[in-house]
């Protein structure tokens, strides 16, 4: 994905400015940054779900394999299932396990039977290493899983209907540190079939689980780079003190 010279603002007030980043398909790059920076509204822009806050406006131009995803001729609902999202709080819909990893490809029509849609949804729970804890209760409501059961579901319904990108708004953040670890093993593991983009107000956990971190500031872009350096050698002395803790 790309994005070339993206502003959004809500009304009057400019959340992001000029930003131009290339998000790399086959890594997982981490948005870091102190309160208010800009990181979920930006990570909004790119799969569009900033259409659904009232006042945002966005310019500037985003590419998904060189498609504008801003184009007029481009099918939102087809664009979030390649750009899926994972949202802080996890949230399941009110349905069985089964039917929350099932919904998603049976109306985007990739199961033709019944027998693939089994296959869909065990393929997905697998990968989001939750299968072995669900599989003998499919049926019971997905609502009912522990926290970050939920967050894997969460992730096992956006790997359903096989997107490209998986954007991730502070998954973590609502999550104990033994669900979190599950999560930062899963992201590992799902390295390379997706690009993951991860916003997070951890910088412990964007240095275990990114090889590609982004700096904002202030709705600025400051520094994008190989995630080890930004840590030991970033290049701008605001990424410095942010990430030696002057302020955030
Ligand atoms: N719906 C909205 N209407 C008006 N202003 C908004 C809206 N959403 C966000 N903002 C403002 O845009 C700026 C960026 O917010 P955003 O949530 O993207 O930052 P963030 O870096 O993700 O923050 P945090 O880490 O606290 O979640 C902030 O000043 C915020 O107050």
């Amino acid at each position: 994905m790309s994005a070339r010279d993206v502003n959004v603002f809500y009304g009057d007030k400019q959340a992001i400015k000029d930003v131009s980043i290339e998000v790399d398909m086959d890594r997982v790059t981490a948005f870091i940054g102190p309160s208010g920076c800009g990181k979920s509204t930006f990570l909004r822009t790119l799969n569009r779900m900033n259409d659904t806050v009232g006042n945002a406006r966005v310019t500037g131009d985003i590419r998904l394999d060189g498609e504008d995803i801003y184009d007029k001729s481009m099918d939102v609902v087809q664009l979030r299932a390649r750009v899926g999202m994972v949202f802080q709080k996890p949230n399941p819909f009110p349905k069985s396990i089964f039917e929350n990893v099932a919904y998603g490809p049976r109306i985007h029509g990739l199961a033709p039977s019944r027998a693939d849609l089994e296959a869909i949804v065990e393929r997905s729970l697998r990968r989001a290493g939750l299968w072995d804890e669900v599989k003998d209760r499919l049926s019971d409501s997905g609502t009912a899983l522990s926290g970050g059961q939920q967050q894997r579901l969460c992730i096992a319904r956006a790997i359903a209907v096989d997107p490209e990108v998986i954007l991730m708004d502070e998954p973590c953040s609502a999550l104990d540190p033994i669900a979190t670890a599950k999560i930062e093993e899963l992201i590992h593991a799902l390295r390379g079939r997706y690009a993951i983009v991860i916003v997070t107000h951890n910088m412990q956990q964007a240095a275990r689980v990114s090889q590609r971190t982004a700096f904002f500031h202030l709705g600025n872009l400051v520094e994008y780079g190989v995630t080890s350096e930004i840590f030991t050698n970033p290049r701008q002395e605001r990424t410095k003190d942010y990430i030696t803790g002057r302020y955030g």
